[in-house]
């Protein structure tokens, strides 16, 4: 079963005059409880794809359908809602609330719906306990790490059990040790509660962690690259793909 279904996406942007062809004809599925990873080289049109995929742009052709719902169709306010409701975001920035503490940060979505008080805490203590950050409850943004911190973004993006998450760039301001954490967490939820996730990422080992891993080039997902044996070979089949592809090493490490 398909989480997201996306069609014949097309996307250019007019500057000075010239018509920049961004992406074209793009189709791209994700299954239920699938992790996939997007790469490609500097340009390709990776954030732009997943900002056409998460509403926060519009392509000028194709349909986007997330659990069941044709995502491309609904109007701007509808977006907003079924966004809330389905859908979870992690950022390379965490984008969290310094005036709001770890807890209150995971627990944003669903105080914002005005849910029940003990829905909040067993769905926390579920999630913060995955996590690691049970400890971390009462301590304020400014006072964790930023593993720690993308650990809470995972969380805020969990906590409404949404139908799939998108990361843009989830582990792009961190250490590789930190990098590896967080990415076994992300793992660990998916596996757990079968939630997907796209995630936009130009690092080979952060990908090395998703079940499929798609390449953008020219505007179309030129290569796939499926995980088959073990972790070192499928960063080797990512890493020789994207070099391919003209991505060079800079664009990995
Ligand atoms: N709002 C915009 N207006 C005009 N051009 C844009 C806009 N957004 C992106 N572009 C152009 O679209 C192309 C693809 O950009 P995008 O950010 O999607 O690439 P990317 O693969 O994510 O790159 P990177 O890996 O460097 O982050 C680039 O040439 C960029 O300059």
């Amino acid at each position: 079963m398909y989480v997201l279904n996306a069609n014949h996406i097309s996307k250019s942007y007019k500057t000075a005059g010239e018509t920049m062809r961004i992406l074209q004809n793009v189709n791209l599925q994700v299954m239920k409880g699938e992790m996939v990873a997007i790469m490609g080289p500097s340009g390709s049109g990776k954030t732009t794809l997943l900002h056409v995929l998460t509403g926060v742009d519009t392509p000028d052709d194709g349909e986007i359908v997330i659990g069941g719902e044709t995502f491309s169709q609904l109007t701007e306010e509808e977006k907003a809602f079924f966004r809330r409701k389905h859908m979870g975001m992690i950022f390379q920035d965490f984008q969290l609330l310094e005036s709001l503490t770890v807890k209150e940060n995971i627990l944003l979505p669903l105080i914002l719906e005005r849910k029940e008080a003990d829905i909040q805490q067993e769905r926390f203590s579920r999630i913060a306990d995955v996590l690691g950050i049970e400890k971390l409850a009462d301590k304020g943004i400014t006072e964790i790490s930023g593993g720690q911190k993308q650990r809470v973004a995972i969380g805020r993006a969990l906590i409404n059990e949404p139908d799939i998450i998108f990361g843009d760039e989830p582990t792009g301001s961190l250490d590789r040790k930190t990098a590896g954490d967080v990415m076994r967490c992300m793992k660990q939820m998916n596996q757990r509660s079968g939630i997907s996730f796209l995630l936009v990422t130009h690092d080979a080992y952060t990908a090395s962690f998703c079940d499929r891993v798609l390449f953008l080039q020219d505007g179309n997902l030129a290569k796939e690259v499926k995980k088959e044996n073990t972790a070192d070979n499928f960063r080797e089949d990512i890493w020789k793909t994207l070099c391919g592809l003209g991505g060079g090493k800079d664009d990995l490490f």
